[in-house]
């Protein structure tokens, strides 16, 4: 007998360029988007001091790709005209105070071996390290702060960004580019940050089917073998991201994981049904990922509701999803929440596609009530509750779900 695993390669010519980090050679489908970014870059080639630039838009639009793209294509230009040229990126997740932003950016700026502690040295040193560390650069300094909305207080972008008029810099035209998918940090900055930093704006929307079908395209030209693919894989993928939230990453993602599906079968092509397997392997991983990131009342709440579905006694009205959260609260030794509280949970489970309601009339009187359902399938809400479970107890109509029938929860 052979080796267990042997080298595949029916469908894949490069499977590695449909992972997240891969960076495309080209853009497409931002045209528009790269004419703006273009426009606000154009003075570092002049020689002249570069605009702030905030880029903003939903996750998965592009933002990180096409300033990616965009500094290669202007370092290479300056290159050319003989511009003197740096930019230093620095990713804010995992960066919450502007104290840890300001060290992170120093650090960044110099060689491992001089890298500062995280902690531990008074604001003003840290800021005179940076000044003086820019201060080292020559000509034009483009500092990239990805996902800057991360960095919960202002005193970083303010002073970076006014680092020039207040004199801490000298010689080096320092520009900054803030990248964010946080719809309302631009109007949490303070009004000076925010009209230092968002000298020029560009908004990325969510790609149409369109967009996203050139560049699952692109994509699929260097990851798959021609003809790996059956005409109808491409739109629908393209359909589908776009229903997502025009999220290119997600959309690469279902085409990377139908890819996948189809090889594991050793199909010869993949199909629009390995898509929409994909798909709804996706949906069954995000949803299990939001149920496990509610809050403690969340869980307890969706609990109720899934035990009443576990009774076939769904759509609920929310009466009812109230009484049986009560219990589960009794039984955990939990203050419940007001009922009106719970009602928004269930308001949010449906923006989240976790359940679905609809209003139903009452008849003579007129009044209306609400009725709420799952929409995902019991066995998956209960895998995604277990650490709620094993604290409140397991409901009698949900033990059968349970690992091993529930032997090791406690009954209610
Ligand atoms: N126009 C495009 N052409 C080719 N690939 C793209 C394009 N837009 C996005 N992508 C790809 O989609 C993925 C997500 O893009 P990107 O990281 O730029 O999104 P983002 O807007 O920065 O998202 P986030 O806010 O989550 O960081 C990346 O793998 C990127 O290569």
């Amino acid at each position: 007998m052979g080796p267990r695993f042997q080298p595949d390669d029916t469908l894949y010519k490069r499977r590695n360029t449909l992972k997240v980090e891969y960076v495309p050679d080209e853009i497409v489908g931002r045209d528009n988007e790269i004419e703006e970014y273009e426009a606000a870059l154009q003075p570092v080639i002049n020689g002249e001091y570069p605009d702030n630039i905030f880029i903003y838009g939903k996750t998965g639009v592009g933002k990180t790709a096409v300033t990616n793209f965009l500094l290669n294509e202007l370092q290479e230009s300056a290159d050319h005209f003989d511009v003197n040229l740096s930019f230093i990126t620095v990713n804010c997740d995992g960066l919450s105070t502007s104290y840890q932003a300001a060290i992170s950016l120093v650090n960044r700026l110099r060689e491992p071996e001089h890298h500062i502690a995280e902690t531990g040295h008074p604001q003003s040193k840290v800021y005179r390290l940076l000044w003086d560390e820019l201060n080292k650069l020559e000509g034009t300094v483009i500092v990239v702060l990805d996902e800057v909305d991360h960095i919960t207080d202002d005193t970083f972008l303010y002073q970076i960004t006014r680092a020039d008029n207040n004199g801490y810099i000298d010689g080096i035209q320092l520009g900054i580019i803030g990248i964010s998918n946080d719809s309302t940090f631009r109007e949490r900055l303070d009004a000076k940050v925010q009209s230092s930093l968002c000298e020029t704006e560009i908004s990325f929307p969510p790609y149409g089917t369109e967009e996203l079908q050139k560049v699952l395209e692109q994509r699929a030209e260097i990851a798959f073998h021609t003809n790996a693919l059956d005409d109808g894989v491409i739109p629908l993928c393209a359909a589908l991201g776009r229903q997502d939230g025009g999220d290119a990453r997600r959309a690469i993602t279902l085409l990377r994981k139908a890819g996948d599906l189809a090889r594991t079968e050793n199909a010869n092509v993949v199909t629009t049904t390995h898509v929409e397997r994909a798909q709804e392997r996706l949906e069954a991983q995000q949803s299990m990922d939001i149920m496990r990131d509610l809050t403690e009342h969340e869980q307890l709440t969706l609990y109720a509701l899934t035990t009443l579905a576990a009774e076939d006694a769904t759509p609920a009205r929310s009466r009812v999803v109230y009484q049986r959260y009560k219990q589960l609260c009794e039984a955990q030794n939990r203050e419940p929440r007001t009922a009106r509280r719970m009602r928004s949970f269930l308001s949010d489970f449906e923006i989240l596609n976790l359940t679905h309601s609809q209003i139903e009339h009452r008849g003579q009187d007129g009044g209306t009530y609400r009725e709420h359902e799952l929409t995902r399938n019991i066995p998956t809400v209960i895998d995604a509750l277990q650490t709620v479970i094993a604290e409140t107890g397991a409901h009698s109509s949900v033990v059968e779900y349970l690992p091993d029938s529930g032997e090791e929860f406690a009954r209610i």
